[in-house]
């Protein structure tokens, strides 16, 4: 797909601390991620990727370097509308799922609508829309608790993508869920990419990265390698068409 890119992070470094206790946890990173493209982030423990998704959301500032959003220029942006342009623009999913507890599945999923002004009734209607896309229109009052896992992740899904979010944030999405679960996730993931939103997902999963467009690895901070991820075992099926048929 063509246009302005959903994410862009230009010349990104971010540094903890100071002096010669200083982690240099990201150095110089360039990365652009399309509309419609799915891209995993792959490197071992420590190496930054989890730094390199925060800052990809505006969830922390990089300490050089600039993060695009749809082309709009974070830097650029007072911390109110920065906050819009995330509330808007940015879904996540993280492992640990972060439901509150006290809000049933579908209030979960329109919070942050009504936060940024959708009437109620209105926002009701869309968490119920995601829900039946999801399978799970029956559930929608049901509180987290009363859910299983895989039910839980999906709802986190559902809040990710609710309303027109064009980036998908996903840490370790699928770590708490048996791989059935696991893959339902990376399913819902990629037809979101195939409704035009971009993902960016990071994973220790080799398997879940190849549902991947495109894996980058990242090595002591830096992107050392980018490239097409290897075949998953779906694709060497007898009749399977590759990514897309998924
Ligand atoms: N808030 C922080 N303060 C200081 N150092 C930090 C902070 N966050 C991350 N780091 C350091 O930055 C480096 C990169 O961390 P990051 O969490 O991004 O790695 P990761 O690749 O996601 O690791 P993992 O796979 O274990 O989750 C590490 O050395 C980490 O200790």
């Amino acid at each position: 797909m063509t246009g302005v890119p959903p994410l862009e992070l230009r010349g990104v470094s971010r540094t903890y601390g100071e002096g010669a206790a200083a982690v240099h946890a990201l150095t110089d990173v360039d990365l652009t991620v399309s509309a419609g493209e799915l891209v995993a982030v792959m490197g071992p423990s420590g190496s930054g990727k989890s730094t390199l998704l925060t800052i990809a959301g505006s969830l922390e500032e990089p300490t050089t370097g600039d993060v695009l959003i749809e082309g709009t220029p974070l830097s650029g942006l007072r911390r109110n509308d920065r906050a819009r342009l995330r509330r808007r623009h940015i879904g996540y999913v993280f492992q640990d799922f972060n439901l509150l507890a006290g809000l049933t599945a579908v209030e979960n999923i329109t919070m942050p609508l009504e936060l940024d002004g959708v009437r109620t009734r209105q926002a009701r209607a869309a968490g119920l829309k995601a829900l039946e896309d999801l399978g799970l229109a029956d559930r929608a009052d049901a509180f987290p608790d009363e859910l299983s896992g895989g039910q839980r992740q999906r709802i986190a899904l559902a809040r990710a993508l609710v309303g027109e979010r064009r980036l998908l944030l996903a840490d370790e999405p699928t770590g708490a869920l048996d791989s059935h679960s696991g893959e339902g996730v990376m399913r819902l993931i990629r037809s979101a990419c195939r409704s035009g939103a971009a993902a960016v997902l990071v994973t220790h999963d080799a398997q879940l990265a190849s549902w991947a467009d495109r894996v980058v690895f990242v090595r002591d901070g830096r992107v050392v390698d980018s490239t097409p991820p290897p075949p998953g075992p779906e694709s060497l099926l007898p009749g399977a068409t590759g990514r897309e048929a998924r």
